[in-house]
């Protein structure tokens, strides 16, 4: 039996700790919220997050992150982007303290803001390396709600570091959930972060009325989007036509579960950014992510016309529709 501490209980943290917990891990999941950690604790319900969804006997909560820490084998970070730096500062101090050594995994899919790092280099940036055994992102096709339904769910473990990759593995996979290894953590957590992008353009075409030829062309031509800023930041390109390029975007892009295709649509209703992420209630990583990519596309050099036009879509006041007739009139090219 491995021992895990899941840090975050929001939809995404709560789904994954179940399922380890399903498996007979001993499973331990941390929220900063005393009374959320009593209800998964007491209840084995998550109302705010997984409304519905009875969770497993096995799995316990706690709001002592010290507490979830102590003596696990694999540590697992699942909270939104902007909230890693600081769960990542506390769990550093935890091991420090105590000299433990872990396997460190994290499930978010974001750039940090301004600084536009990937999240396993923030975590590196604040979890001394002596204390790190390896590192593992959780990426691919798997909204939370359908995971604790027992649907069908195939995702990918990106890391540089085999046993790792496969450990986690090993708590993960079970009938309803298949884990497969990748060795491009980069591209992992890349194909996972900027998927986000295109599926807020997606729930735009859907709630401007558009069908699936439009839909397919914004996700095949937004892969290619994808995988050029990938490359450029180190990615390998196979990655993208994998779990965590093309498997997340096509989940993301397409499921009304996806909070980014919903924030897509409730945009296209013309709602303000804020209300929606107001009504929400839980994140939309791509509005936040975009703000990093734009800056890619001088930085590197690179054309990403659906991300620009979505930027000046969400934050610069251009109508959907103008965004549209943009790209769709633009010179014509060569498929590349
Ligand atoms: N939901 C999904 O299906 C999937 C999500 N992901 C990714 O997982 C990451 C987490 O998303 P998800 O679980 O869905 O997010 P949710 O919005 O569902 O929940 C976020 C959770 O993080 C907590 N949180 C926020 N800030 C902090 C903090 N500073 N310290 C501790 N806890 C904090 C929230 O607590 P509070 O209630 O107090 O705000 C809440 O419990 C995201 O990057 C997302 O893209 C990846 C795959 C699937
Ligand atoms: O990453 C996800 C599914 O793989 C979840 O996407 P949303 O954050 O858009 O809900």
């Amino acid at each position: 039996m491995t021992k895990i501490a899941v840090l975050g209980a929001g939809s995404w943290g709560t789904a994954l700790a179940n399922t380890m917990a399903k498996n007979e891990q001993d499973v331990t999941i941390w929220s900063h919220k005393a009374e959320q950690a009593k209800e998964i604790a007491l209840k084995k319900t998550n109302a705010r997050y997984l409304p519905g969804a009875s969770l497993d006997s096995n799995l316990k909560a706690t709001d002592d992150m010290a507490l979830a820490v102590q003596g696990a084998d694999i540590v697992l970070l699942v909270v939104p982007t902007k909230a890693i730096r600081q769960v990542a500062k506390q769990l550093g101090t935890i091991l420090e303290e105590k000299r433990q050594q872990v396997v460190l995994a994290h499930a978010a899919k974001g750039l940090e803001q301004k600084t536009h790092l990937r999240i396993s280099q923030m975590i590196e940036a604040e979890i001394p390396a002596e204390f790190v055994t390896g590192l593992a992102v959780i990426s691919g096709p798997s909204h939370a709600e359908d995971v604790v339904k027992g649907d069908l769910t195939a995702i990918s473990i990106g890391s540089t570091d085999d046993a790792a990759a496969r450990l986690l593995q090993a708590a993960l996979a079970n009938e309803h959930f298949r884990p497969y290894t990748n060795s491009d953590l980069v591209g992992s957590e890349l194909g996972g972060a900027l998927k986000n992008i295109i599926a807020i353009g997606s729930g735009m075409l859907i709630g401007k009325g558009y069908g699936a030829n439009a839909q397919a062309a914004l996700l095949t031509r937004g892969l290619v989007e994808i995988r050029e800023v990938g490359k450029a930041l180190g990615a390998e390109g196979e990655t993208f036509l994998g779990l965590a390029g093309i498997g997340d975007l096509i989940v993301t892009g397409m499921s009304p579960n996806s909070r980014n295709y919903r924030a897509g649509v409730a945009l296209a209703s013309g709602k303000p950014l804020a209300q929606v992420e107001e009504e929400m209630g839980m994140v939309i990583e791509g509005v936040n992510t975009i703000k990093a990519v734009v800056d890619f596309e001088e930085e590197f050099d690179l054309d990403l016309p659906i991300t620009r036009t979505l930027y000046q879509v969400i934050y610069e006041g251009k109508t959907i529709d103008q965004g549209i007739n943009d790209l769709m009139t633009r010179p014509l090219k060569a498929e590349d």
